[in-house]
């Protein structure tokens, strides 16, 4: 349950000052990480204001100050899954809806683009640094309430945003007309459930004949592939920053993989590779992430968004880093070491 946020708290995040106006913010080049988590709050409200949020929705500030706050709450500290991945996913929508103008080119209506932006910061809430599969084998009490419908940990993190909303004095949304609260309310649930990355998986090609067909504005088909595509991409949005940011980012998400397969190795569970850190090769596992799934996804952004051409070259930049440090795990896993502990060690 969640802990008491104070009136000062909330005062501290309204009272904001603008001193947080830094040019490269809105660059898709800017990596979020290196916010501290304390300014956070006022980033995420800074961002609401720009986007013109606030004005139309007619959004109460000490209300919206108070959802940002529990929601950081919300989520625990795990080493990849905790608030400054959210706070980073929602960035990337920032940076999306402003660099590709999603809301003036039509591309998304002003509730679309709020539903996107708050869906990102709580698409990972009380992300527990285990996999959905996990919930599966461990038969945890998620798993028993969401396992028939799958994407158990997605549908729980769409649990908590409603529930954090409907927290005293947080509902921000409350000044929307019951036609687009309802409206919201569902998009942000196609928009939470849509960051299961089997989900993606299934929609993978329809996303692909949409963006050579060209984006058909009054096609809802277009819309729910289109937002799907932009959940994914600000998920994966770790991957489109410069190399010391991705290995830093490798470490926590192996951190996270590896605690699982402890878990699992306890339970008497034989760990996946990539779960276990006596036999992951982090290297090839990440060249295999990068190339089959996470630039093919960029490719249809940057398919439909010419602008989005830099996040597929960063990535491409990734992937040639992970291919000529391949070579340095190569030569220590020759020496006995995990690639985790060359991947640690190497600064
Ligand atoms: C969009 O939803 C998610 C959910 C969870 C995670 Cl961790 C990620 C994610 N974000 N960054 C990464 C990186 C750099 N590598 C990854 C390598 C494998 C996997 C993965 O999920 N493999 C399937 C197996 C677990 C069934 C995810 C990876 N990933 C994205
Ligand atoms: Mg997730
Ligand atoms: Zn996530």
């Amino acid at each position: 349950y969640h802990m008491q946020v104070s009136q000062q708290d909330v005062l501290d995040v309204t009272m904001c000052p603008s001193e947080h106006d830094v040019p490269e913010y809105s660059l898709f080049s800017f990596t979020p990480r290196k916010i501290l988590s304390k300014e956070t709050p006022c980033y995420v409200l800074k961002m609401m204001k720009d986007l013109g949020f606030i004005d139309t929705f007619r959004i109460k500030i000490d209300t919206l100050s108070r959802f940002i706050l529990y929601v950081r709450k919300g989520y625990r500290e795990v080493p990849y899954h905790n608030w400054q991945h959210a706070f980073s996913v929602a960035h990337f929508a920032y940076l999306a809806l402003k660099n590709f103008q999603l809301i003036e080119k039509g591309y998304l209506s002003q509730l679309e683009a709020l539903a996107y932006f708050v869906s990102c910061l709580c698409h990972d809430i009380d992300h527990r640094g285990t996999t959905n599969s996990f919930q599966q084998q461990s038969n945890s009490v998620l798993a028993s309430l969401y396992s028939s419908e799958g994407s158990v940990m997605e549908r729980h993190h769409l649990s908590q945003t409603i529930c954090t909303l409907n927290t005293e004095g947080c509902n921000f949304l409350d000044s929307l007309s019951s036609q687009d609260y309802r409206k919201c309310l569902d998009l942000i649930k196609d928009m939470i459930l849509a960051t299961d990355l089997a989900s993606h998986y299934k929609i993978h090609a329809k996303q692909l004949n949409m963006a050579q067909e060209g984006f058909d504005k009054t096609n809802p088909y277009h819309k729910y592939y289109l937002t799907s595509l932009l959940m994914t991409c600000a998920d994966l949005s770790d991957q489109t920053k410069d190399w010391t940011e991705t290995k830093k980012v490798a470490q926590l998400i192996y951190a996270e993989f590896f605690a699982q397969g402890d878990l699992e190795k306890k339970m008497g569970k034989e760990p996946a590779n990539m779960m276990d850190r006596e036999k992951a090769s982090i290297p090839d596992h990440q060249l295999e992430f990068l190339t089959q799934c996470c630039i093919c996804i960029f490719k249809i952004l940057a398919t439909i968004f010419p602008s989005a051409k830099v996040l597929v070259n960063a990535i491409k930049q990734n992937i040639l880093c992970w291919e000529s440090s391949k070579r340095i795990f190569d030569k220590y896993s020759m020496e006995g070491k995990t690639s985790y502990e060359v991947l640690v060690s190497e600064e």
